[in-house]
């Protein structure tokens, strides 16, 4: 039996699959490592961190591996997107990963919309400026630490930094690449032009790969540490987003997911990068061969949860602060919570907005708190949900993954408020069996991807939308998207008391 690894850098941990040439998981590894977030707002990770926790990753995995390594073909990578990470001359790390959640960059975003202007951006990026991508991250930098961003020799993504360390290579390939608001997304090419417009050097920008491009073999220092083979195949990867597409099948027209993770995302797939959204939802290329996709994105979906269990609960584990929430009836003993805790992104693009727990009582309790949690957040989602729908989408079926996906009762709860069937496939981790798949497929155990879906990936569940529970919840998403509105001035208020 052969073997493929897929390597998902997530936000919160990397996590490790060893997937065998039946798609079926055969180990999975999960390595954390912490946010950096010293001012609201702020939001970093050390690039050792990432590469520490992948190679430790990598060893416990081939320490429990009991066939011959050599069967293990290649590897690939999924990754958090958007996050600057800035190389000098050496390629060392010239400062801590700005992430895809720091929000520091509203000057920096007017500044783009202002010299490059609105309609060309769209036109050439299909994206508006937001404070989550890789290009207002620059213009901060060169802007604030100006002795630094002289060093600069290139930039990379978070998963780019940690496949150069393990092979020596740098590349970026075009689903993250997109995720910059640097590239042209139809011609595949960096744009000299928005460089130019913005007085960045164009050869700061890394050289473009496919996600499936076979892009090097593993050191010699780095099989040492971990046990995999000198010549094990690495291929370039994805965008996670793009990566959990690919995991969770939406490899044609038709086909939604929705993610949570860090972050929380609602995808959706496209076979052109002609349409034209406005930049209502993030429009990005596939980490399929001449695909594309469209997103809405919510900063703190799993965040907010994590957030929660970390300051009222830190002792519990997730399966133990879930474990109520069914005996909770919907809508949380009339308890609404927003998941603004980072700002957010879809449908609101605001840095300044804050997160709210609304109808507080004094019958509410600790399991009342953590169903509005869950609630908020899905409702957050069924946000994006509602845009793809008014764009006459039709949206009847949606893959659920990430680390959300592993709770039963969220997962019906996602049904009811979608008003969608729910499914649930064998493996919650999207982003890593995607990069598994594009391993495999680089190796050329399939044809296409899709081939390769047709037999990695597998249904475990799914949960049909409840009838009596959708009509509540249409009448409190009604309730929730007022929140938005009443609180944004009084948060922009709040703005002076925050650190
Ligand atoms: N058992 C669980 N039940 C429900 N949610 C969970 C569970 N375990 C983790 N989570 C949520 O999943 C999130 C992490 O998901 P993951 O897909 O691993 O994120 P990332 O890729 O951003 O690192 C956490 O923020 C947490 O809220
Ligand atoms: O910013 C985005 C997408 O635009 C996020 O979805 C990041 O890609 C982080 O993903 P997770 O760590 O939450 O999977």
């Amino acid at each position: 039996m052969k073997y493929v690894i897929g390597i998902d850098l997530g936000t919160s941990a990397v996590k490790i699959l060893l997937v065998n040439q039946n798609g079926d998981v055969v180990q999975e590894v999960s390595k954390d490592y912490p946010l950096i977030q010293e001012k609201s707002g702020y939001s970093e990770q050390n690039p050792q961190d990432w590469v520490d926790q992948t190679i430790a990753g990598l060893s416990d995995l081939l320490h429990n591996f009991n066939y011959e390594p050599n069967d293990i073909e290649g590897i690939s990578f999924s990754g958090q997107m958007h996050g600057l990470v800035l190389l000098d001359e050496n390629n060392d790390v010239l400062r801590n990963a700005i992430l895809w959640n720091d929000t520091r960059t509203t000057a920096e975003c007017e500044e783009i919309d202002n010299r490059v202007g609105r309609e060309r951006l769209l036109s050439i990026t299909k994206n508006i400026p937001l404070e989550g991508f890789t290009l207002p991250k620059i213009l901060w930098v060169k802007k604030h630490e100006p002795d630094i961003f002289k060093k600069a020799k290139s930039f990379v993504l978070p998963k780019d930094y940690v496949r150069y360390k393990l092979t020596g290579q740098i590349h970026m390939d075009y689903s993250d690449a997109a995720g910059t608001l640097l590239l042209d997304i139809v011609k595949k090419e960096w744009s000299k032009e928005i460089c130019d417009l913005l007085d960045l050097d164009i050869h700061l920008c890394p050289p473009l790969v496919d996600s499936h491009a076979e892009v090097g073999t593993i050191k010699p220092e780095i099989a040492r540490l971990t046990g995999l083979p000198e010549q094990t195949r690495v291929f370039a990867g994805g965008a996670d987003n793009a990566c959990g597409a690919i995991g969770a099948g939406i490899l044609s027209e038709g086909k939604t997911l929705a993610s949570i993770g860090t972050s929380g995302v609602v995808l959706s797939y496209e076979d052109s990068g002609e349409k034209d959204f406005q930049g209502k939802v993030h429009y990005f290329n596939h980490g399929a061969p001449q695909a594309y996709y469209t997103m809405g994105v919510t900063l703190a979906a799993g965040q907010s949860l994590t957030w929660f269990k970390n300051t009222f609960a830190k002792n519990k584990s997730f399966d133990d602060l879930l474990k109520e929430v069914e005996s909770v009836p919907v809508g949380s003993n009339g308890l609404l919570f927003t998941p603004y805790i980072d700002g957010e992104r879809t449908p609101h693009v605001d840095a300044q907005i804050r997160g709210s727990f609304i109808g507080l009582d004094r019958s509410h309790e600790e399991k009342h708190f953590v169903r509005a949690v869950l609630e908020g957040i899905t409702f957050s989602l069924h946000e994006s949900v509602e845009i793809f729908r008014e764009n006459g989408r039709e949206i009847n079926e949606i893959i659920s993954i990430g680390g959300g996906a592993k709770n039963e009762a969220w997962l019906q709860m996602q049904a009811d408020i979608f008003n969608a069937r729910v499914v649930k496939l064998q493996s919650e981790q999207g982003p890593g069996m995607g990069a598994a798949m594009l391993a495999a497929y680089g190796c050329g155990w399939f044809p296409t991807l899709q081939d390769c879906a047709e037999k990695f990936l597998k249904v475990d569940k799914v949960y049909e939308p409840i009838e009596d529970r959708v009509e509540k919840y249409k009448k409190l998403f009604t309730l929730y998207k007022q929140v938005y509105t009443a609180t944004k001035s009084l948060n922009k208020e709040l703005m002076d008391f925050r650190d």
